[in-house]
């Protein structure tokens, strides 16, 4: 295998997905995204529309990434790369929902989509950040970018989320453009989402059902599924009366099972089984994956038995977290400049240079406003994370928001009890990182390092930093082994420390550090 197979293929996928690399939001111009000067004035408030993308959505879609593996031996990742291009387009869902027809859970069979987004607060940067982030997360499902719209207000609209003088002009730009989907920047209430369907006879997503989207997508392990599967439903049990179509409507506000005039109708019957239905598969996808949890927890405690340290490396989107888990342990792990490539987290056995093994691992990424029902699914991997001795959080300083993201990671942590765990910020992607960025970055985050995962820049002082901060085994021992139990000698390299070891005549004298239970099985050996 050669050494880092997946950077040769990454940079050629970045040759032909330009979008990404120069990133909307860094070259407004470039883009075509509404610049300060033309929508910061205060007079052009509440209903205007910033635009951007328009002729320039082009370039999102680009060719097909294209590579050739002749030269390389595919590793795994580089494989599981092919055959997610290959099916990218497919809709997502898996056919198990299919049955439950009235509910026509949303199949993203986005294609031609439009992007709203309501902006409230913040400047005008924020706002773009946050649409382009809409726009890689909607290219990541598979869609092509054709137009971009944000609208300055208060709050959203409660009826229709956009103001109600600006549905129609979405309608028309829909129209216009032959979208068939318009993805709102947000997470929408049914009624938001039907009453904007309604308006604009195309089919309205928020943001929420992307990412979900994103994940049915991108899950592989059977417990990545199951986790999916029960965000998807729960999401799903939460709209079943906005999204039961006519029959539902039909039924109204009544509580279901209510028995007042009109409220048992066809609509309501239907709706009951689907939410029965739903509740069974919650219920069943709930008992299949607190069994797999039972499997993960007694495998880390198998490790915590052996009181092997755990870093878990953990951050933003893309941040480049696989690639680094590559760099330092070969994992060959999927990387792919795509948000959320890796949901199947990867742990690697890797040792300090003087022999202390630890595990690595990669974990899924965070995003801003991780739907809530993602990170109650995938709690068992986050549980990952707030078990783990370090956390080093990867953060891209070539982001535009380099800062927003890492608060973002840390609120995510905060909520999964992460928040008191030692932690290096490793900031990546210096290769095409501002400098003033990085040292900005730096002074903010004192500790840090700065590395590129692309050029192997600063990744040695990363590696020394992170096994710095490797919890040190807790008990002194001074023992006298026999040379017939070179197995303690090695244990006590990898689980240990040694200061200083002797050979004498009549065994190995070592001085230094062990875990307590391997002190325990040395205490015969002690030595004054
Ligand atoms: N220029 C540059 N690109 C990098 C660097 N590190 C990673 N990348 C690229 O960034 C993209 C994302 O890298 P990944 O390692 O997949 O990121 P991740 O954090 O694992 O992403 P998810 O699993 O999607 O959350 C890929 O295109 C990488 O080639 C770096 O140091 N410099
Ligand atoms: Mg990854």
């Amino acid at each position: 295998m050669t050494k880092t197979p997946d950077f040769s293929l990454a940079d050629e996928l970045e040759a032909t997905a330009a979008w990404s690399e120069d990133g909307p939001a860094d070259d407004a111009d470039d883009a075509g995204l509404a610049t300060p000067d033309d929508s910061d004035d205060p007079d052009d408030s509440d209903d205007d529309f910033e635009s951007g993308y328009a002729d320039e959505v082009v370039d999102l879609d680009g060719p097909d990434p294209e590579w050739d593996l002749e030269d390389d031996v595919p590793t795994a990742g580089a494989m599981e790369l092919a055959e997610r291009h290959q099916l990218r387009r497919v809709a997502s869902l898996r056919t198990e929902l299919e049955d439950i027809t009235e509910v026509e859970y949303r199949q993203l069979r986005l294609e031609r989509v439009v992007l709203i987004g309501v902006w409230t607060s913040g400047t005008v940067q924020d706002a773009e950040n946050s649409m382009a982030e809409l726009a890689l997360l909607a290219e990541t499902a598979g869609s092509e970018v054709l137009e971009a719209l944000y609208q300055r207000r208060q709050k959203p609209d409660p009826a229709t989320y956009i103001g109600r003088g600006k549905v129609e002009g979405l309608a028309e730009i829909v129209a216009a453009t032959g979208a068939d989907t318009v993805i709102c920047d947000g997470e929408l209430a049914p009624s938001q989402l039907r009453n904007l369907e309604d308006k604009v006879k195309v089919k309205v997503v928020d943001r929420t059902a992307l990412i979900l989207d994103i994940f049915a997508q991108h899950a592989k392990s059977r417990e990545g599924q199951a986790q999916v599967e029960l965000a998807q439903l729960s999401y799903m049990k939460q709209r079943l009366r906005g999204w039961g179509g006519n029959l539902s409507r039909q039924a109204g506000g009544r509580v279901a099972g209510g028995a007042g005039i009109g409220g048992r109708g066809p609509g309501e019957t239907k709706i009951e089984t689907d939410r029965r239905r739903i509740n069974t598969k919650i219920a069943k996808l709930r008992g299949e994956l607190k069994q797999m949890k039972v499997t993960r927890d007694s495998k880390r405690a198998g490790r915590a038995r052996n009181e092997v340290p755990a870093v878990a490396i953990a951050g933003y989107t893309n941040a480049g977290k696989s690639s680094l888990l590559n760099r330092f342990t070969s994992a060959g792990v999927l990387v792919e400049d795509s948000l959320f490539a890796t949901l199947d987290p990867t742990t690697r056995r890797t040792a300090t240079p003087d022999g202390r093994v630890y595990t690595m691992s990669d974990t899924v990424g965070f995003v801003r406003h991780l739907p809530h029902q993602l990170i109650e699914a995938f709690r068992s991997t986050f549980e990952e994370v707030a078990a783990s001795d370090l956390i080093v959080h990867v953060v891209d300083g070539s982001h535009p928001d380099p800062e927003g993201q890492l608060s973002a990671v840390r609120e995510v942590l905060a909520e999964v009890d992460a928040a008191a765990i030692p932690e290096l910020v490793v900031i990546n992607k210096a290769d095409i990182a501002d400098p003033l960025v990085l040292a900005r970055l730096q002074a903010r985050e004192p500790h840090s390092v700065v590395v590129s995962a692309r050029t192997g820049e600063g990744m040695a002082a990363a590696l020394a930093a992170i096994e710095a901060e490797l919890p040190r085994p807790g008990v002194e021992i001074t023992a006298l082994l026999p040379y017939s139990r070179g197995d303690l000698v090695n244990r006590l390299h990898q689980e240990g420390e040694i200061d200083s070891i002797e050979h004498t005549a009549d065994g190995s004298l070592v001085r230094g550090r062990a875990p307590e239970a391997l002190a325990g099985e040395l205490a015969e050996y002690a030595a004054s």
